[in-house]
C-alpha cells in the first residue's frame, strides 16, 4: 500500500506520515527533507539561487541515507528549501529516487507537497493534510521555540504565507490537493485527534464500503 501525504508547511502532515508508517509498519519518507538538504548545501556553499545548473548539481550527488533531519529543519533551510524546490532541474533529479521509494514492495508512506499528483498518482491513500495558516505559525513557532531559534510569531507567519504563495504558484510540480485525495483539516485539532481522523480517513479508504 502506498500512501501519499501532501499539505503547505507544517499542517502536520510529517507527525501524521511517521505514525501512520509505524501504524502500518511501512518505510516513510519526509521528502521535505530532500528539497532541504539540497537548499542547505546551496546555502553552505554560496551557491547562487538563481542557477537551474549549480542547483541541480547538488540534487544529484544527494545521498538520502544520510540525511540528517535536525540539521535541516531551521527556519533558514526551510525558506531555502522552497526557492530551490520551484526549479524544475532540481525537481527532475529528485524524482527518481522518490518514486522509487514509493514503489518498493509492500509499500510505503511519502509525505510532501507533490506526492499524490506527481511521485505517486496511483497511490491507493491520498490524504491532504491542512490548517490556517495562523494555527500552522503557532506550530511552527512553538517548534523552533523548542529548537532554541528565538523568532517572531509574526515573523514564522509571513514566512508560511511566503511559502505557501511560492510553493502553490511555482509552474514546476506545485503544492494542490490531488483530486482523489481525501482531505484533513485539522484546525484545532491536537496532535491526538489529527492522528485519529487521518487513521479513519486511511481506514475508509483502504476498506471501502467495509465497517468504519
Ligand atoms: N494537530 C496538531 N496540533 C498542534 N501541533 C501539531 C499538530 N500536528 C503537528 N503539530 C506540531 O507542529 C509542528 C509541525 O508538524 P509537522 O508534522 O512537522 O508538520 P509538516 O510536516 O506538515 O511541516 C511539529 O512541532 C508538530 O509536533
Ligand atoms: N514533495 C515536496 C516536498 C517539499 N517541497 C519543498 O520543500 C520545502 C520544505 O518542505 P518541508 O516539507 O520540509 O517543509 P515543512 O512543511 O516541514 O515546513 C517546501 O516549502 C516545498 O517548497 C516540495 O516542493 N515538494
Amino acid at each position: 500500500m502506498i500512501i501519499a501525504i501532501d499539505g503547505p508547511a507544517a499542517s502536520g502532515k510529517g507527525t501524521i506520515a511517521r505514525r501512520l508508517a509505524a501504524h502500518y509498519r511501512l518505510p516513510h519518507l519526509d521528502t521535505g527533507l530532500l528539497y532541504r538538504a539540497v537548499g542547505a548545501k546551496a546555502l553552505a556553499h554560496h551557491v547562487n539561487f538563481e542557477d537551474p545548473a549549480a542547483l541541480a548539481a547538488l540534487a544529484g550527488v544527494l545521498d538520502p541515507a544520510a540525511l540528517d533531519p535536525e540539521a535541516l529543519k531551521s527556519g533558514a533551510i526551510g525558506e531555502a528549501a522552497s526557492r530551490v524546490a520551484a526549479v524544475p532541474q532540481v525537481r527532475a533529479k529528485l524524482l527518481t529516487l522518490q518514486q522509487d521509494f514509493a514503489r518498493q514492495p509492500g509499500g510505503a508512506v511519502l509525505d510532501g507537497r507533490d506526492i499524490g499528483t506527481v511521485i505517486a498518482p496511483d497511490a491507493e491513500v491520498k490524504l491532504f493534510v491542512t490548517a490556517t495558516p495562523e494555527a500552522r505559525a503557532a506550530r511552527r513557532h512553538h517548534e523552533l521555540l523548542g529548537r532554541g531559534e528565538e523568532v517572531a510569531l509574526e515573523a514564522v507567519l509571513a514566512d508560511i504565507l511566503k511559502r505557501d504563495e511560492r510553493d502553490s504558484g511555482r509552474a514546476s510540480a506545485p503544492l494542490a490537493r490531488a483530486a482523489d485525495a481525501e482531505i484533513l483539516d485539522n484546525t484545532g485539532l491536537d496532535v491526538e485527534q489529527s492522528w485519529q481522523a487521518a487513521l479513519a480517513l486511511v481506514e475508509r479508504r483502504r476498506r471501502p464500503g467495509g465497517p468504519s
